[in-house]
C-alpha cells in the first residue's frame, strides 16, 4: 500500500499479510517503510501491525463523530480481535456507551474479550441479541459471507463495516447495504475491492472526507454505513506520528 504526499512529506509503503487461516498467531502482518519524501532516502523499517490495528480504529471513530445519530449508548461488535479490542478502545476515547455487546463465531471468543472490557460489556450468542437496539454497530469478522441482516438492526443505527476485505466476501447484507446511506473511505477502493459493496450494488453517497470537508451531508438520523477498506495515507500519518515522536529526521 504506497503514499506519496510531498507537502507532508509521506513518502512510504505498507505491505501487509492476511492469513485468515492462522489460530496460534495473528492473522496480518504488516511492515511499513518510510523513507524521505524529498530526497528519497530511507528513514524508518517500522512494525505495521499495531498501526494497522489503531489507525483503523480510529478512522472508525471519526466516521461514527460525524454520522452517529445523537449521543450513543449501546455499542455491539461482530468479532473478538484485533479489530475488535482497537475499536473498543478508539471509539471509547470518543463516546460513554452504557453498554457494550460482543459477538463472536466461537462463544469463548466473545466471552474472553468481554471479560478484558469489564463490567458494562456482555458477550452474546446471537448476533440479533449482539445489535438490538445498538446506536453504533462495528463488523470486524474474517467471514466471508453476510453475518449482519437488516431485520436486525435498529432504524437510525451506524455501521462501521470493517472486514470483508476482498470483492467477493461481505459481513453485511445487500438488504442492509442497500437501504443504509453508505459511506466509504475511498470510492475507488470500494468500486475494485469491497465485497459488501459490489455484491448488493449498493449506491456509495459519499466518501467519509467529503463529510469531514462538508461537502456532502452526514444523514445521522438515516441508518448509515461506513465501509472500510483501509487506505495507504491512513499508514503514512501515523507512522510520520511515530517517526516524529522517536525524534526521526
Ligand atoms: N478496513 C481496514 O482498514 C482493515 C480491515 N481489516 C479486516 O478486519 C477484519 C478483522 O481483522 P482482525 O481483527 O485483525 O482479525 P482477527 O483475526 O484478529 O479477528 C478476526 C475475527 O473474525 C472471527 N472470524 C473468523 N472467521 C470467521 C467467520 N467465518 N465468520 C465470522 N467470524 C469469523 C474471528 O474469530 P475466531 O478468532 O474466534 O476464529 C475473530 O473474532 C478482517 O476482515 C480484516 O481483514 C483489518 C485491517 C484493516
Ligand atoms: O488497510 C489494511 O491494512 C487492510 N485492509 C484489509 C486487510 C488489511
Amino acid at each position: 500500500m504506497p503514499v506519496y504526499s510531498r507537502e507532508d512529506d509521506i513518502l512510504a509503503t505498507k505491505i501487509v499479510s492476511f492469513f485468515p487461516q492462522n489460530k496460534d498467531v495473528s492473522t496480518h502482518h504488516a511492515v511499513i517503510l518510510v523513507f524521505c519524501a524529498h530526497t528519497g532516502i530511507p528513514k524508518a523499517l517500522l512494525d505495521g501491525d499495531v498501526i494497522t490495528a489503531k489507525r483503523t480504529a480510529a478512522t472508525s471513530a471519526v466516521a461514527t463523530k460525524y454520522l452517529v445519530n445523537g449521543k450513543p449508548d449501546v455499542l455491539a461488535l461482530l468479532g473478538s480481535g484485533v479489530q475488535a479490542r482497537s475499536h473498543v478502545a478508539a471509539l471509547c476515547e470518543l463516546f460513554t456507551f452504557k453498554e457494550i455487546r460482543i459477538w463472536n463465531h466461537r462463544f469463548d471468543g466473545a466471552v474472553k474479550l468481554a471479560k478484558e472490557i469489564g463490567l458494562n460489556c456482555a458477550a452474546c450468542r446471537d448476533v440479533s441479541e449482539a445489535v438490538k437496539n445498538a446506536d453504533v454497530i462495528v463488523t470486524v469478522t474474517s467471514a466471508k459471507d453476510p453475518v449482519l441482516r437488516l431485520d436486525w438492526v435498529k432504524p437510525g443505527a451506524h455501521i462501521n463495516a470493517v472486514g470483508a476485505c476482498r470483492p467477493d466476501w461481505s459481513e453485511i447484507d445487500a438488504d442492509l447495504m442497500k437501504s443504509a446511506v453508505v459511506y466509504v473511505d475511498s470510492r475507488e477502493g470500494a468500486i475494485k475491492e469491497s465485497g459488501d459493496i459490489i455484491l448488493s450494488q449498493a449506491e456509495i453517497y459519499a466518501e467519509i472526507g467529503e463529510v469531514i470537508l462538508g461537502t456532502r451531508e452526514a444523514m445521522r438520523k438515516k441508518t448509515t454505513v461506513f465501509k472500510s477498506l483501509g487506505m495507504a495515507i491512513e499508514d503514512g500519518i501515523a507512522a510520520k506520528l511515530v517517526i516524529n515522536k522517536l525524534g526521526i529526521q
